[in-house]
C-alpha cells in the first residue's frame, strides 16, 4: 500500500505545529520528529517537540537533509522517516520550504505537501507572543530572510501543494480531516 509523509510548512505561528499535534491526536499520524541547535521553548519537550541539539551533538546525526533557519541548525534523519514508515502507512513531519522542497526532490509523490498559511500575516506575531516565545526570539524570527521566504508558497512548489488557511481553528480540522479521508479511502 503507498506511504506517504505529509510535509507541513509554513511560517512561524501559522500552526504547523497544531496541525501535527491534531493529525496524531485525531488520526494516530505520527509526527517525525527532527533536530534542531536552537533553545528549548519552554513547554517543549526533548524527543517529542524535537531533538534539542548542541553544535557538536547535532553534526554527529546523519541527516536526509538539513537547514539554517534563522541562525538555527535544523536536521530530518532518513532514520526517523523509516521507523515511522515501518508502522504507519501515514506519517506527518514539519520543515521550512527550503527541506520540503528537498522531501518533494527525493521522495516524489511519496512527499504529500501541506502549506499552512493564514490570510492576515498580521496575527503571526501575535500567535508567537500567546504562544510565550521570548520577545527578542520572535524579533530575530520575524526579520530573519527564511520567515520572509516562508511567508509565500515557493514557485517550485506551487503546483504541488495543498494551502491549507488556518484563521480558525474549527474550519481547519474540517479541511484536514477532509484531506486525510480522502488518502484514507484512496
Ligand atoms: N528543512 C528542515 N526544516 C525544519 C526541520 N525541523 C524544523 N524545521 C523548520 O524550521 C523552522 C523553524 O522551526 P521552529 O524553530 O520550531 O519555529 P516555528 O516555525 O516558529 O515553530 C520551521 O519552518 C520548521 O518547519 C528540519 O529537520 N528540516
Ligand atoms: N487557527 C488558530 N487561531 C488562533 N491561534 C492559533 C490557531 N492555530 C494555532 N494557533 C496558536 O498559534 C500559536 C502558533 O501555532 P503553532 O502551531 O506553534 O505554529 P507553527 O508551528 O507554524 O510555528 C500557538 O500558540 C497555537 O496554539
Amino acid at each position: 500500500m503507498e506511504k506517504r509523509v505529509i510535509v507541513l510548512m509554513g511560517p512561524a505561528g501559522a500552526g504547523k505545529s497544531s496541525v501535527a499535534s491534531y493529525l496524531k491526536k485525531r488520526w494516530g499520524i505520527p509526527q517525525v520528529i527532527t533536530h534542531t541547535t536552537r533553545q528549548m521553548r519552554t513547554g517543549e519537550i526533548n524527543g517529542r517537540d524535537y531533538y534539542f541539539e548542541s553544535p557538536t551533538s547535532f553534526k554527529k546525526n546523519h541527516y536526509l537533509e538539513k537547514v539554517e533557519y534563522s541562525g538555527h541548525q535544523y536536521g530530518s534523519s532518513h532514520e526517523g522517516l523509516l521507523a515511522g514508515w515501518q508502522q504507519n502507512r501515514l506519517i506527518s513531519i514539519v520543515l521550512d520550504t527550503k527541506g520540503a522542497a528537498t522531501y518533494r526532490q527525493e521522495l516524489g509523490q511519496r512527499a504529500w505537501l501541506w502549506y499552512i498559511t493564514v490570510s492576515d500575516v498580521t496575527v503571526l506575531e501575535k500567535r508567537l507572543e500567546k504562544r510565550g516565545d521570548q520577545s527578542a526570539a520572535i524579533q530575530k524570527r520575524l526579520h530573519s530572510t527564511e520567515f520572509k521566504r516562508d511567508l509565500v508558497l515557493p514557485k517550485i512548489l506551487k503546483n504541488d501543494a495543498n494551502v491549507v488557511i488556518n484563521d480558525d481553528w474549527e474550519k481547519t480540522k474540517k479541511v484536514v480531516d477532509a484531506l486525510v479521508e480522502g488518502f484514507e479511502s484512496d
